[in-house]
């Protein structure tokens, strides 16, 4: 099979955020990349499965929630110094779901006022874009870490659609 260059070097992952009125539901990872920090529920895209369908099941995995109505929000790559690899990551946000959160091996389920989100205890990049989330605001963004707090170099903009739709 024939990779490029820039698919051999990219990753994708998924990001979901569900949302009730004034409200996100984020998890507590529990072990793994990110171990530690509240995040939305995602993973990695595994072969034969498109971008979406990886969304709704890492969505069933993580927090025993089913949803069809997931729409593509935002589009982040990430880059860590000395990684060549970049994360793809394509966030998708939806308030019609089924299911109640319910604990996984790898997530804490909890739901948070939208007033009192834990930044403090999430990726760094997260309090940068959320507020686009947040607002309905579709989004590209591109975030150079230096480890795992420390961001060296972003780009963030407001886009009218993004790639995939
Ligand atoms: C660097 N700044 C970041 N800011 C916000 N979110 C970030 C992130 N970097 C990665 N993420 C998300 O973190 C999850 C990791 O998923 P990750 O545990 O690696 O995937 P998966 O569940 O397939 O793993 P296992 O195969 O079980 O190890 C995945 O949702 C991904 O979008």
């Amino acid at each position: 099979m024939f990779c490029s260059r820039s698919s051999m070097m990219k990753k994708l992952l998924t990001l979901v955020l569900i949302t009730r009125p004034n409200q996100v539901l984020l998890g507590m990872k529990k072990r793994g990349f990110g171990q530690g920090r509240w995040n939305g529920f995602g993973g990695k895209v595994e072969k034969g499965e498109t971008i979406l369908e990886a969304a709704k099941r890492e969505l069933f995995e993580e927090s025993s929630l089913k949803s069809d109505d997931l729409k593509e929000i935002g589009l982040i790559d990430f880059e860590f110094v000395g990684d060549p690899q970049i994360l793809e990551v394509h966030v998708f946000t939806t308030s019609k779901f089924e299911g109640e959160p319910t604990e996984s091996s790898e997530m804490r389920p909890q739901w948070f006022n939208v007033k009192d989100i834990p930044f403090d205890t999430m990726w760094p990049d997260d309090h940068l874009w959320f507020p686009l989330f947040l607002s309905g605001t579709k989004f590209k963004g591109y975030f150079l870490f230096e480890g795992h707090d420390k961001i060296l170099k972003q780009t963030l903009d407001k886009v009218d659609s993004l790639p995939d739709e």
